[in-house]
């Protein structure tokens, strides 16, 4: 299944790539500034999509959020991994991770 830590390794090899069609080199070009305004821009178009109660049109801006979002870890230097441990050790403060494994599993 395509997930997160695929679409990673793909950014930061992307954004290395000499490649003058790749949009992630591009972008890594542009540097932390100039990226971390896309992130800005990208979750108000997302804010916007999801309260005109439009499903693709949130799904299609969540989904440049979360790219956007790994070009900017990615020049800043922050593995995706840090954020999923960060997110792990929240659910297991609350105890709820087990059981969200659980019920996940059938
Ligand atoms: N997931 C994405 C992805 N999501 C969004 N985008 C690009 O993000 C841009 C967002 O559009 P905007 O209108 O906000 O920006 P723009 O006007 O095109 O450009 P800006 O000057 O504002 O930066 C579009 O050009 C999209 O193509 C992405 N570009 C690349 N990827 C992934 O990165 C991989 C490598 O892509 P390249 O680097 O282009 O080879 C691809 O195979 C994908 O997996």
């Amino acid at each position: 299944m395509f997930d997160l830590t695929r679409l990673e390794a793909i950014v930061a090899e992307r954004a290395a790539s000499p490649d003058p069609d790749s949009y992630t080199a591009k972008l890594a070009r542009r540097g932390v500034g100039k990226v971390a305004q896309k992130v800005g821009e990208e979750a108000v178009e997302t804010v916007i999509a999801a309260l005109s109660e439009d499903d693709k049109a949130l799904t299609g801006e969540a989904a440049d959020l979360l790219y956007h979002l790994l070009v900017l870890l990615h020049l800043r230097g922050v593995p995706l991994a840090d954020v999923m441990a960060e997110l792990q050790s929240r659910t297991a403060r609350t105890g709820l991770a087990e059981k969200a494994a659980r019920t996940h599993e059938g």
